[in-house]
């Protein structure tokens, strides 16, 4: 095999680099694997496994919503000699932001909106469930129009045992029956219920505002989204690196 053969079989590894977390995956046919959680837990142990799968990949793909985090992480592989692609806001076309402070949007938001719709011929609202949870609406012209930046889930229920330490921790929840007449039961209404409802209430404005579309459920709190909401989702683990793959 020529050596011009052997590099392109090699694999783009790509980074999301979060609030909480730097996600690193890449694909093996047509699925995404994801570097193991623990062994990416901080940047140097993700840097370590990079280190040690240099020859399975040619390029590694990042993009993030922590400048000083990626900076650094950037830093390390290029003096480990990586061939690293940033992509930033400036790599989205303008015409597809529909956004008054496009240089400040978080690149997560427009590229998980923008994976989604290669997934339906509808227009797509987004909720990533990470530490925020942003709930974004892309119509079918794959224009981002925008959308809630609201406190995450983890965040907003440890609130209250934050405030109130009192209180018993409980579940997220939905309890049987309203109101609540526990102070378990009114806590959950008050945690897993305003969160339930809140999002409900932002799902109803947009069809309001744009009419049909369909819904994906993204983040690291994505499966207790689903479960809050009760009604028709998919749910996409991978939708930031799907948009991310289409954009580049
Ligand atoms: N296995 C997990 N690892 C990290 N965070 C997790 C995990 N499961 C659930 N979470 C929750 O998901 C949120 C982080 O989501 P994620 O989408 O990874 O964040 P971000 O993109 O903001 O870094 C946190 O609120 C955390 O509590
Ligand atoms: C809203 C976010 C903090 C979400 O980040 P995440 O929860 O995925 O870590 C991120 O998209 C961001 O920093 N946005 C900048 C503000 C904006 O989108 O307008
Ligand atoms: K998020």
């Amino acid at each position: 095999m020529s050596k011009f053969d052997s590099a392109s079989l090699k694999k783009q590894l790509f980074l999301d680099v979060g609030n909480t977390a730097v996600k690193a995956v890449y694909k093996e046919g047509m699925a995404w694997k994801k570097v193991d959680a623990h062994s990416a837990q901080t940047g140097k142990q993700l840097i370590l496994w990079i280190e040690n799968h240099r020859d399975d990949f040619s390029e590694i793909v990042l993009a993030g919503v922590r400048t000083e985090v990626q900076q650094a992480l950037v830093g390390e592989l290029q003096q480990a000699d990586f061939n690293i692609k940033t992509v930033t806001n400036k790599d989205i076309p303008r015409d597809l932001l529909d956004y008054e402070t496009p240089d400040t949007l978080g690149i997560d938001r427009f590229l998980a909106c923008y994976g989604a719709t290669f997934q339906t011929k509808e227009a797509v609202v987004v909720i990533d469930a990470g530490t925020a949870t942003t709930i974004d609406y892309m119509g079918r012209d794959k224009i981002f129009r925008g959308g809630v930046i609201a406190p995450g889930l983890t965040a907003f229920t440890e609130l209250l045992p934050k405030h109130a330490p009192a209180l018993p921790n409980v579940e997220v929840e939905i309890p049987q029956s309203w109101p609540g007449k526990s102070t378990i039961h009114s806590l959950q209404w008050g945690q897993a219920g305003f969160y339930k409802f809140a999002l409900q209430a932002m799902l109803n404005e947009y069809e309001k505002e744009f009419g049909q579309f369909d819904l994906f459920i993204t983040g690291g709190n994505r499966q207790t989204i689903q479960q809050l909401l009760s009604m028709d989702s998919k749910l996409r683990p991978y939708l930031i690196f799907e948009g991310l793959e289409k954009l580049i």
